[in-house]
């Protein structure tokens, strides 16, 4: 268990930092292996940092980028991530994306799909960049939800998961497909973006207490991995 803190003036700031360094990592998996594969979360708080990335003159025909977890709702619906995924790199001409969720969104269509496409992506991630909820869920590993346990489950690990949050919340009402923990440690880095003083404090409980089942996001911070936390208020 390891976590480096990086505490910036303002978000601007922390989504420079944050591209830089994606765009380091692209680089040397580009170099390394001949391609780069990143997973990236969803909501709002990492998309300045995903905008600024987008701008880097990389060979963006060798990356592939895939939502840590997704809405199940169609492709062109507004609370689809891939698709605010799609907007922001929008620059980076060549991009892959690999979706979780089938055309129409339907739930366990989708559940498959990503299944099978993560059997066909079974080498880690150059990076997955995470973002937490004021409930200390994390890509969609919510409190509560029926599965939970079995997508934090490290000793029978299977990629995804769908995930039915209890209630739904207000400004995303659907069920999700999301990447297991054990899935999304499996990166050669792991990056958390949290902003404002709320969700500060939720994560200071996360790391204080380690209890995965209240606070996803503790599977994650708790694990033998280095994560690390990019905060700003
Ligand atoms: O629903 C989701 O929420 C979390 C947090 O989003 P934010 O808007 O508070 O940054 C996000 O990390 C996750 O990918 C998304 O599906």
């Amino acid at each position: 268990m390891a976590w480096i803190e990086h505490l910036y003036v303002d978000a601007d700031a922390l989504a420079a930092s944050l591209a830089a360094r994606l765009e380091d990592i692209v680089r040397e998996a580009i170099a390394a292996r001949g391609h780069a594969m990143l997973a990236l979360a969803g909501g709002r708080t990492p998309f300045p940092a995903y905008r600024a990335l987008a701008a880097c003159a990389l060979d963006w025909h060798k990356v592939v980028l895939m939502p840590t977890d997704e809405r199940c709702v169609a492709h062109d619906h507004p609370a689809c991530n891939l698709r605010e995924m799609r907007a922001a790199f929008a620059p980076a001409a060549g991009v892959r994306f690999a979706s979780l969720t089938a055309d129409d969104g339907d739930p366990e269509r989708s559940l498959a799909q990503a299944r099978t496409l993560l059997s066909q992506h079974a080498g880690a991630f150059d990076a997955v960049v995470l973002g937490m909820g004021n409930d200390a869920h994390t890509a969609s590993l919510f409190p509560g939800a029926e599965h939970l346990a079995e997508a934090l489950d490290m000793a029978k690990p299977v990629d995804a998961f769908r995930i039915d949050p209890r209630p739904l919340p207000a400004e995303a009402p659907f069920p999700r497909i999301t990447l297991s923990a054990a899935r999304l440690l499996h990166a050669r880095s792991i990056h958390l973006t949290i902003t404002g003083e709320g969700k500060h404090a939720v994560l200071r409980e996360a790391q204080a207490t380690h209890d995965p089942l209240r606070h996803p996001i503790a599977a994650i911070l708790h694990a033998p991995v280095t994560v690390l936390i990019h905060w700003s208020e």
